[in-house]
């Protein structure tokens, strides 16, 4: 009786729940539920999933401790309302376009960036993976902060819903339209502002593609402090606004650390002027942060500065097979102890991650002699010394190779070979969109565990799909990824939730560097409490009352912003 009561007490903070014990079920109340615009069809919702919510009811009440028991209760609240959110229903608080409106941008932006011809829309339409599809009628491409700030302000007066988009290289469907929201890319938006030498401080407009600032950067001798496979069509300012994690966090750290300054227009158009260069400033809040990693839902980030490292002379790229996962983490624990400072990229991936990427993708060969390696680690270090660096790789590989955790591996001879090795591992993603339908999740979990979980689902998954693990071990980042023929309901529901489950109870994240996108909004309490959800959502609501900023994404469709 006791735990039926606490575990409604949590239910009632946390959510608009509650759990009926003579019924053994849980229920929505009404009041909330109609303030939430989910009366119609929830008590066929909740019938369908009687069974399902009983059986999580029970296991809360054989639950002691109070902090699981909250944990569950947070889980019964993503089922009902996960189940709902599959069905997200267009807002209908949101206007649909008007002519007006159409002449409004035309005359703010002149008519070739006002963009509705069908094939460039399909494109501005669709997420890199043909995954998620929106049906927007209308793409904008500003030039300038004062053009995001007016179409804001305009669309915020007229209650239009808005996406904003970069690359459109996301992962979890937050670069593009849900419904019929107006795309807002600030492709166009392309300067760098500037560059200062000595501090290493670059200044440039959101809708620099990567690539470019590595070539940009080289011709200084210097580098992005970040780097991911999609760099060639990924903008700035959606890795800052994903918070993009990428192969080099391990030395360099998160966007957190390295962007000291941004510029960020609110969804009343009013613009954030935050583009300090500063390493230190303590004065008040750190605004900033709010818009790395937030995916445009309070914002969109227009310029940013960013600390970058200088250029090293003596990069090292080393190939390694390992015969079982506790090699490769104690590989880790070596080469953080014996490379140190000069370890810049510890990478790793299994064998089917290899044999995907050699089946799929042309001209890749392992560098290593075929052989029954199950894991393969990349090894980059950077650093100032050649002969030393090279010297202290050379004897980490040794020493390794000695005590057994490395089984056979190849240093590259050159920057060519170099490059072929990152090909392997930057390949994976490209070979698994060939492969077929692909089910991606991008966790965080201490590395001592991360391994198990892809063991465990390959086993419940059995010959109906391919389980692959791979992604950046330095981190404790893991790219769990399903490869199957097609897209299956019951392949799914063998992944989902068992996946976001088994993260929350080794208090892993359901998301290390990808965001939530749409994909996940529902899913946050997996990984964030509900306290700290209600806070993000009164965050949202003050920042951006209409809730016009990229819309279904990020929280999850059950919190209301008013408590
Ligand atoms: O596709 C993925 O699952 C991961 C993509 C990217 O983050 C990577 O590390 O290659
Ligand atoms: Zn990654």
């Amino acid at each position: 009786m006791e735990k039926w009561r606490a575990a409604n007490r949590l239910l009632k903070y946390s959510s608009k729940l509650r759990c009926d014990r003579r019924l053994n079920l849980c229920y929505v109340n009404s009041i909330h539920s109609s303030a939430l615009g989910l009366t119609r069809g929830f008590g066929e919702t909740c019938k369908q999933f009687q069974p399902l919510i009983f059986r999580d009811c029970s296991k809360t009440l054989q639950e002691p401790v109070d902090r699981s028991l909250f944990r569950d209760a947070c889980r019964i609240q993503y089922r009902c309302f996960g189940f709902l959110a599959k069905e997200v229903k267009r807002s209908p608080l949101f206007s649909t376009l008007s002519a007006d409106d159409i002449s409004y941008f035309k005359r703010i932006l002149g008519e070739k960036n006002v963009i509705m011809d069908e094939d460039r829309l399909v494109t501005a339409n669709t997420d890199w993976m043909g995954k998620y599809k929106g049906s927007s009628k209308l793409l904008l491409q500003p030039s300038s902060t004062k053009e995001v700030s007016q179409i804001l302000k305009y669309c915020n007066s007229r209650r239009l819903a808005v996406v904003p988009q970069g690359g459109n290289t996301g992962l979890v469907g937050g670069s593009v339209p849900v419904f019929d929201e107006v795309i807002v890319n600030v492709g166009l938006m392309n300067n760098i502002i500037a560059f200062d030498k000595v501090s290493g401080i670059l200044v440039c407009e959101a809708g620099c593609i990567l690539e470019n600032l590595v070539s940009f950067l080289d011709n200084q001798g210097f580098i992005m402090p970040l780097d991911l496979g999609a760099k060639g069509s990924c903008q700035i300012g959606g890795n800052v606004s994903t918070n993009a994690g990428g192969l080099r966090l391990v030395r360099y750290g998160s966007l957190h650390g390295s962007v000291l300054g941004l510029e960020a227009v609110l969804a009343n158009g009013e613009v954030l002027d935050m583009l300090g260069t500063l390493r230190k400033d303590n004065t008040g809040y750190d605004l900033k942060h709010l818009f790395i990693g937030s995916e445009g839902s309070l914002g969109i980030v227009t310029k940013v500065s960013i600390l970058t490292p200088p250029k090293l002379s003596s990069v090292n790229v080393a190939f390694l097979a390992c015969r079982d996962y506790s090699s490769c983490q104690k590989l880790l624990q070596e080469a953080k102890r014996r490379l140190g400072e000069i370890l810049s990229a510890f990478e790793f991936l299994d064998e089917e991650s290899l044999n995907l990427v050699l089946n799929h993708l042309e001209g890749v060969r392992n560098p290593l002699p075929p052989s029954m390696h199950k894991f393969y680690v990349l090894i980059e270090t950077t650093g100032s010394d050649e002969s030393n660096d090279k010297e202290k790789l050379e004897a980490f590989l040794l020493h390794s190779m000695e005590i057994g955790l490395i089984s056979d591996g190849v240093l590259a001879q050159d920057i060519n070979q170099a490059s072929s090795f990152w090909h392997i591992r930057e390949g994976v993603p490209e070979a698994l969109m060939k492969a077929g339908a692909v089910y991606k999740y991008d966790l965080s979990l201490p590395v001592q565990k991360m391994y198990d979980l892809v063991e465990e689902l390959r086993i419940a998954l059995g010959h109906s799909a391919k389980v692959i693990g791979y992604g950046h071990l330095g981190d404790g980042n893991l790219h769990l990824n399903v490869s199957a023929p097609q897209y299956d309901d019951m392949i799914l529901a063998k992944i989902e939730p068992y996946v976001y489950e088994w993260t929350s109870k080794h208090h892993g994240s359901i998301s290390a560097e990808h965001g939530l996108g749409l994909m996940k909004a529902n899913k946050i309490f997996y990984s964030k409490s509900a306290e700290t959800v209600q806070v993000m959502a009164s965050i949202k609501k003050l920042l951006d009352p209409n809730g016009i900023l990229n819309p279904y994404k990020v929280l999850p469709h059950c919190v209301s912003s008013d408590g």
